[in-house]
């Protein structure tokens, strides 16, 4: 019996490496069909605003598992899609004839140590459900990574594309299992898979979901509100930052191009680094009387386990990539747009 089944197997084994290999590409590439999971974060708004004035409104569908504000109801689809069960996620697909799916469902470095479980659960099952039905329904899939997938055994000053990956937080390890398992999907059966390492993402109109960088977006609001900040990292923690337009087109921009021209599936994307102190430094040209308090607390050994400047060069030279924002022009179209949200 033991023997029927390993030869059954292996027969399989040999059907595979034979059949292998074409890839996975949507028919539909000038308009795809794209559902969104995690739509209702910090990133996922916001692209599902640029992708339906890209490939029309009702070709985006976001989802997530809360209930939405009325505005996200009014501007298109939107529809409840968990991560955590495949049949769901299977009829959502056929049902909506999908050719993209952009993975945002995730738990973020900080909020993923409080609930280690549920971090493993949403950021590993979820992928591995993504991957399968990117696999059944051949779609093209974007997992972002992070920063967060290095750890203090990678060279932190500049952090390369390839290198040593021990990060220290079930986010990390869950964002470099992904990496992985899409390259391993890709070679193994062809499935196009694509992923770019994202800075800390800087955004005016979305909250930051509990992450380690969070402090960046909140500053933003505590200084035009209170005048008061307090940070929970040293003055002089620097780390990898990006404006979320920068973020969200090297998102598009990586998923338009051409699968020949990319050497990896995986890509670090930066724009700038800088510390707490001199992003303070810029925002009190807008708030002088700015106040600041450092408490570091927890999120201080993740920060200093992290790349402090990424080396973006490979998404550079093969795909074209560059940034827009520097820090002056990123806080200044921060405010512009906050004191619009606020009412100031
Ligand atoms: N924002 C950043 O600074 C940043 C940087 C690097 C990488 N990323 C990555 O980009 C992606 C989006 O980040 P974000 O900042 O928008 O995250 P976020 O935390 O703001 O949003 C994540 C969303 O996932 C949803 N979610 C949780 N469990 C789910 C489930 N079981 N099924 C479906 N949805 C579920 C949440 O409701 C939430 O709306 C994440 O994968 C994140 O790791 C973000
Ligand atoms: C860097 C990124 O992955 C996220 N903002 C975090 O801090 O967890």
């Amino acid at each position: 019996m033991l023997r029927s089944i390993s030869q059954a197997l292996l027969r399989h084994c040999a059907c595979l490496s034979t059949t292998r290999k074409t890839l996975y590409t949507p028919t539909t590439l000038d308009n795809p069909r794209v559902l969104i999971t995690g739509s209702l974060g910090q990133l996922g708004q916001g692209l599902a605003k640029l992708l339906r004035q890209k490939y029309g409104r009702d070709n985006v569908i976001m989802s997530d598992i809360i209930k939405p504000p009325k505005h996200i109801l009014d501007s298109g689809p939107y529809i409840f899609a968990d991560v955590l069960e495949f049949k769901n996620l299977q009829e959502i697909v056929v049902n909506y004839d999908i050719d993209w799916i952009i993975h945002f469902s995730a738990l973020l470095s900080a909020v993923g140590e409080m609930d280690v479980p549920l971090a493993i659960k949403v950021n590993i099952q979820g992928v591995h459900n993504i991957m399968e039905l990117a696999k059944q329904y051949r779609l093209r899939v974007f997992c972002p990574s992070t920063i967060g997938a290095f750890g203090p055994d990678s060279p932190r000053n500049p952090t390369p594309d390839v290198t040593i990956q021990r990060p220290r937080t079930i986010y990390g390890v869950s964002k470099v299992h992904a990496e992985l398992l899409g390259e391993y999907y890709y070679y193994k059966f062809g499935v196009d898979i694509r992923s770019l390492r994202f800075p800390g993402v800087l955004s005016a109109d979305t909250h930051a979901g509990g992450g380690t960088t969070d402090y960046a977006v909140q500053v933003f609001d505590d200084a035009m509100t209170t005048g008061k900040f307090n940070c929970y990292l040293e003055p002089n923690t620097m780390l990898p930052m990006i404006y979320v337009d920068d973020c969200l087109r090297a998102l598009v921009e990586i998923m338009e191009t051409p699968n020949e021209t990319l050497k990896l599936r995986t890509y670090n994307v930066a724009a700038i680094s800088f510390t707490p102190e001199q992003l303070f430094e810029e925002v009190r040209k807008h708030v002088p009387k700015l106040e600041v308090e450092y408490n570091p607390d927890g999120r201080q050994s993740i920060a200093d386990s992290w790349p402090q400047v990424f080396d973006d060069s490979g998404a550079r030279n093969d795909w074209g990539w560059s940034h827009h924002y520097d820090l002056e022009k990123m806080v200044q179209v921060m405010f512009e747009l906050k004191r619009k949200i606020l009412k100031l």
